[in-house]
Formats: structure tokens, sequence, C-alpha cells
């Protein structure tokens, strides 16, 4: 039995509920720091801190937590402090709150923490990395050196010649160096995600709070880096869960032909309307597809759009199951938006909604309807932001990195690159993904309700409203390929990708490893994710990652 309790330091933003489950995953149990008073009584601190540095610096200041802490961290006290909880060490950073003076840090380490360029690179920086080792360390010595670990951050604080001594790890994306861990005496803190970097991010956790219970976390030693070595970020693959409701009202994972959920055909005879295809139950497939070494995974509530208040959420619950067990990152999708209940007159936001589903364990949220209602807005207005849509209020609280969309578009065949209307962007398709008749052009039209409201707005136009009204991310579905284990549509996937500078996950149509490799190849996608071939166990996990590696395309190893 541990002789102490860790003493959590949530101030309220983000998804704090994997940190608890990692501290209960390594034997400690935990103290919630509720006052400043708290904090100087603490035996081992930890701070993880998602969203924006400003916001995280004002809370920490109006709460008063600000001078205890300075206090505590001179006295070398044990304190491990995850993304924010590091970048909130440095002297300032340039993420302070629109509108607002840029608040100080806890100016512990010297410097400032800075923007990765994205007029060079894809951001946020999302997804699996490897650490250059500074110093040896007790945290550490748990993991092999070569483990990748899981990043999620648009900012970062480079290496100088005044925080050098604090440096326990960097690591490089798109040749940028940045600090990825540091350490001094007792004082920890990580760039990375530990609690949501599976296997090798639980280690790192055990390996953190077994030094402090056994007086060893300060001893470490200064380590000959070399210049030349370098990481690079992973291609991820994702993991889809479709989630609904059956005839039942049992919640199932189930799996669209091209978005069509029932099974209509038997031995190939059409047998019209069936059942809701049932392919399990959504936390038993999520946790083995996390112990098959899934590198995020996403449930997609598709029905959502049925849910009348937010009471019938009930994907909260399988959240707040999935995260127990699982430490690789969460999506959750469907039904992110605003309620009234038309009963009692009541109004729920989508940040409330949102909220609920962070608190829940979930380190994303993905929209769908909402992102293209508000895409025609945006249009409509002439690129006026109003500031209001769920877009825009989700990331402003927590972070452009935690807001995904997820795009439902379907081909519209066009005789030639200019015979839609302008407003579309017309693709020219790849000699072997041409229509059913040879179409060699077409537009992606948008939907809303998981395909079933045509839209008069197309997909690049769509990513491009998204990333200007705070999205971090898309998800790039495509109608036509659901579910028919041809591959990714590579011209759709090309033209978004290129369209946008934050990352895309490619989406649908997935149905041998090849197809993963092909759409790294052809595409600057940073991630693709597949559903249907891995529910129906046709494909392995690894048997991707073991196909990309064999082409030259880094991909994640679970140790
Ligand atoms: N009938 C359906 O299938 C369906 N209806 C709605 N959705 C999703 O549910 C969410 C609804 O969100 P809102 O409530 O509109 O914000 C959206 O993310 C939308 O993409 C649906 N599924 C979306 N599914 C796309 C992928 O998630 C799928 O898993 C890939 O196509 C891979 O499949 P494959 O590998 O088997 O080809």
């Amino acid at each position: 039995m541990p002789s102490f309790k860790v003493s959590l330091l949530d101030y309220g933003a983000g998804n704090v509920r994997s940190v608890r489950n990692a501290i209960f995953a390594a034997g400690f149990e935990i103290d919630e720091i509720t006052e400043p008073a708290q904090i100087l009584e603490a035996t081992a601190i930890i701070f993880p801190g998602v969203g924006a540095f400003g916001s995280a610096m004002r809370v920490l200041n109006e709460k008063g937590f600000d001078e205890p802490l300075r206090q505590y961290l001179a006295q070398n006290r044990p304190f491990l402090g995850i993304c924010l909880g590091m970048q909130t060490l440095f002297e300032s950073s340039d993420e302070h709150e629109p509108g607002k003076p840029p608040i100080p840090g806890l100016g512990v380490i010297p410097g400032k923490v800075i923007k990765f360029d994205e007029t060079k690179m894809t951001v946020p920086h999302i997804g699996w990395n490897g650490r250059i080792l500074h110093q040896e360390s007790p945290v550490f010595e748990k993991v092999n050196n070569d483990d990748d670990v899981y990043f999620v951050h648009s900012f970062y604080a480079p290496v100088t010649a005044e925080n050098k001594e604090w440096v326990l790890s960097s690591t490089i994306y798109e040749g940028e160096r940045f600090i990825s861990a540091v350490q001094k005496g007792c004082i920890v803190a990580t760039q990375f995600h530990p609690e949501k970097s599976g296997p090798t991010g639980l280690k790192v956790m055990r390996a953190f709070l077994e030094a402090v219970e056994n007086g060893t976390l300060g001893s470490t030693k200064p380590l000959e880096v070399d210049e030349t070595a370098t990481t690079q970020l992973t291609k991820r693959v994702v993991v889809a869960l479709d989630v609904r409701t059956n005839d039942h009202g049992d919640l199932v994972v189930t799996k669209g032909d091209q978005y069509d959920v029932r099974e209509n055909h038997k031995e190939g005879v059409v047998t019209g309307r069936g059942g809701v295809r049932n392919l399990g139950k959504p936390v038993a497939l999520a946790s083995r597809y996390y112990q098959e070494g899934g590198d995020e995974i996403a449930f997609l509530n598709i029905t959502s759009f049925r849910q009348g208040v937010i009471e019938d959420m009930p994907m909260l619950q399988v959240l707040e199951e999935a995260s127990k067990n699982i430490f690789v990152p969460l999506t959750v999708g469907g039904g992110i938006r605003s309620y009234s209940d038309p009963a009692t007159g009541q109004t729920w936001s989508a940040l409330e909604v949102a909220s609920r589903y962070f608190r829940a364990g979930a380190d994303k949220v993905s929209m769908g309807s909402d992102a293209v209602d508000a895409a025609e807005a945006l249009i409509a207005s002439g690129g006026k932001k109003t500031g209001e849509t769920s877009l825009e209020t989700i990331s402003r609280v927590y972070g452009v990195q935690a807001v995904v969309v997820s795009i439902d578009p379907k081909r519209v065949y066009v005789a030639s690159k200019d015979s839609a209307d302008k407003k579309h962007v017309v693709v020219e398709l790849e000699d072997d993904q041409l229509g059913p008749n040879g179409e060699r052009f077409c537009w992606y039209q948008c939907t809303a309700k998981g395909g079933r409201e045509e839209r008069d707005i197309c997909a690049v136009t769509v990513a491009r409203c998204s990333e200007a009204l705070g999205a971090g991310e898309i998800m790039l579905n495509c109608i036509d390929m659901d579910g028919q284990c041809k591959g990714f549509d590579i011209a759709l996937m090309k033209a978004v990708s290129e369209a946008v500078t934050i990352p895309v996950i490619a989406s649908s149509g997935a149905g041998k490893p090849e197809h993963f490799t092909d759409v790294f190849k052809r595409t600057n996608v940073q991630a693709a994710l597949a559903a249907g071939m891995f529910h129906r166990k046709e494909v392995e996990i690894e048997a991707v990652k073991e196909h990309m590696r064999s082409n030259g395309i880094r991909a994640r190893t679970c140790s």
C-alpha cells in the first residue's frame, strides 16, 4: 500500500478523468486540490493541463493556487506537470486569450512558449512521436528509449542555453526541436500525455510515483546528447466504432454499407429492411483495439440527430467505462450541438454537451451536422465570424486540438473540371478510382444527419471553414467508399488535406493493409481509420502497421 496520496491539481479544463484512471492504474489514491492551502501540504502534485496557457494561468491566479505552487516548486518537492502543466512552468507564452494581455507563467523555467509555424507544418502536432534523452532519470527507466509517446499541442518550448539544464528529453517535429520533458531535482513535467500514451505512458506515471515513494526521484544524470539524433511523427492507425441502439434498444457497434446499417442482404439475396447490424459491445470492442495497438479510438453516435434532450446521452457511460482501461486518445462524435427541451424550454449549449463528454473521459469531440451548418453560415455572412458557433465556443475553452470535424460527403459526378457550380471544388479522380461509368470528374457534396440531408456545399469548403472556426482536425469520411473495402477516396483525401493546415484523418473504404500504405503514400493525411475490416476480424491492426513499416512509413510500436 503506497505511503502517500497523489494531490491532483485539476483546474477544471479538459479530460482529467484519464489522468485519474492512470494514477489508479499505478495503484495510488488521489486527493483533489480544491484549496490553495492543500498545495503546501502535498507529498506529490500532479498538474494535468489541457486547453490554453492564458486561461490556465488566469484560473490558477483567480483560485490563489499560483503563489503556493511557486513556493512548493521552489522547495524542490515532487511535481509532475503534463502538457499545459509543463508549459505553465515557463516564464510566458504567445498563447493568450484573444483581446486580453499575455499572462506570465509560473516562471520556474527560463523561456517563452511559442507556436509551431503553420506555414511550414501541420498544426497542431497531434500523434505519436519519439524522445531524445538529455538526462538519465528514474522517470524513464521502465520504458525503451525508442518508445513513442502521444502529443497533442500547437505551442511548444524551444531548447535554449538558459533552460538547457532542465531538459530531460527533446523531440523533433518537421525539423523543429522542442522540449518534450523537463526535470530538475524532483520537479518533472512532460509535453506529451503519459495518461494517453498506452502502456509506455502508464510505465512513466508508475515510475514517477514509485520514485517519489522510494525517494529516488531526484537522482538524475546528464547524458551526452547526440545532436544528429532525430524523431519523426508516426502515421496514426485509428479505429472507428459507429454506435447506435438496435431495434431492442441495446447500444451496439454497427457498420454501414454506404451508411446503411441494416441487414438488407442474406447470401447476396435482397431480404428487405433487416435489423441493425450488430458487431458487438462498444466498450468491449474498444478495449480489444486498445490491446491490439490502436493509436486512437473514435466512438460515433450515428443516430444522435434523433436525440431530443441532453439527458439521453448513452455515450457518457460508454466513455466512463472505456476510459477506465483504455489509455490512448478517445474521440466521441454525434449529437455535439445545442439543445432545447420543448417541454421545459430549458436549453443546453453545445459547450455544455462537450464539457460532459470531456469530464466523462473524451479527449476530443467530433462534430458533423453542426459544422456543416456553421460553414454555411460563415459563407453566407461573407466570412464574418460570430464567435458563438459550437466550434468557436468549444475550441476557445478546450483548445483547437480537442475539436474534430467529421465530414460526410458523397460524390457528384460532373462532365468536366469546370462544369459544376464555381463555388464547389471539382477534382479529377485517380485512374483506379473512376466513377461507376468511368466518370473522371466530381465534387464532394456534404451531407448532415448521417448522410440523410444533402447540402449545397462541398467538402473542401466545409473543411476550410471548420479550420477557420477553430477545428483542430478533420475526420474525412466518404459515403461512396464506406464499407466497400476498395480503399480510401484518394482524390478527396488529396483535395481536403491540401486545402487545410490542420491534420486530416482519412476514413471510409479500407479493406486491407495496403489501403493504409496507399493513402499515406499518395496523400499527406496524418492518420487513417477503418471500422468494418477490424470489426469483422478480416485484418489485424498490427498487420496494417507491419505493412506500413515494410513500406517505409513510420507506425507506433507498442511495447
Ligand atoms: N449511417 C452512418 O454510418 C452514419 N451516420 C452518421 N455517422 C457519423 O455520426 C456522426 C454524427 O454526428 P452529428 O450528430 O452529425 O454531429 C458523424 O461523425 C457521422 O460521420 C455515420 N457513420 C459515419 N461512419 C463513418 C466512419 O466512421 C466509418 O466508420 C468509416 O466510413 C469507416 O468505415 P469502413 O472502414 O468500414 O469503410
